[in-house]
């Protein structure tokens, strides 16, 4: 079997004079080294996007991380430029990827970013400037150091016993990387929190009831997918599920083919 596609919505960016569809380069690394699979990068459009086109031709869905946020219309909150960066096209595109992806059981992996748009497309709400609230963190990716440092593991969270993820990466503390400004405020009625940070912060969630792989995390588990281990099972896990649907998904076309070879070996031998 060839290997299976996972789809990744891409972000609106400029620079160089133009405008590009972009994926960050440490999710298309922990996919292809750790998960095992292929990335298709997804243009976000703001308009003509067919989520069933896509997701026909794909076996996962990795939804990534971005400094821009999801736009407050989409979940009901008072817009503020403050709350920006924006990318209307990212949402456009996501959202409806996700929704659709849940329904026909596409395994997704959900990633900072990601989290936010799967708390939002089930009906959740965010809270924005997270660090300027009472007792809470600051969460933020630092400024003015190295990439590295800036996703170093520095961030204790706490999985819960008989959580989803839990199976993949134990139960009590890990350690993670925060990069983030937001977090889930009202998490949508379809999700279970499966970790919190020490203020409280929600940090990964799953789909209940979910017909297959449906985790979001608000951690950065791509960048040291290859060294850490969490980071490691957790896309591992990912892989697998992927793998698992597109063996699933070809069972019946190779299972045809098989009726069609021995029909036709039979007719050769009378
Ligand atoms: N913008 C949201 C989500 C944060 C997020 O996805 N961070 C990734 C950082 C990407 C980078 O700048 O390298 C928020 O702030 O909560």
């Amino acid at each position: 079997m060839s290997k299976p596609f996972v789809a990744v919505p891409a972000d609106i960016r400029e620079f160089d004079s133009t405008t590009w569809h972009a994926v960050q380069t440490q999710y298309i690394r922990a996919i292809h080294k750790v998960s095992g699979v292929m990335a298709m990068i997804v243009p976000a459009l703001e308009t003509g996007n067919d989520p069933d086109a896509l997701l026909d031709r794909v076996d996962g869905l990795l939804v990534s991380g971005s400094a821009t946020n999801v736009h407050p219309a989409l979940y009901g909150a008072e817009v503020r430029e403050s709350d920006g960066p924006f990318d209307p096209a990212r949402d456009a595109t996501s959202l409806p990827l996700i929704r659709r992806a849940l329904e026909r059981g596409i395994p997704l992996l959900a990633i900072c970013r990601g989290i936010q748009e799967l708390n939002v497309a089930l009906g959740g709400t965010l809270a924005t400037e997270i660090q300027d609230m009472p007792g809470m963190w600051d969460h933020r990716k630092p400024d003015g150091v190295p990439r590295e440092a800036a996703y170093a593991i520095r961030q204790d969270v706490h999985i819960k016993e008989g959580s989803c993820i839990a199976r993949y990466i134990g139960t009590g503390s890990v350690q993670v990387n925060s990069l983030h400004r937001q977090a889930i405020s009202k998490t949508a009625p379809r999700l279970q929190v499966e970790a919190i940070a020490e203020d409280g912060t929600v940090e990964a969630v799953s789909v209940i009831d979910a017909k297959g792989f449906a985790i979001g995390v608000q951690w950065h588990p791509e960048y040291w997918a290859e060294t850490d281990q969490p980071s490691r099972k957790l896309f591992e896990a990912f892989g697998d599920a992927v793998r698992a649907y597109a063996a699933e998904k070809a069972a019946p076309a190779q299972s045809a083919v098989r009726r069609a070879m021995s029909a036709s070996a039979g007719s050769m031998a009378s």
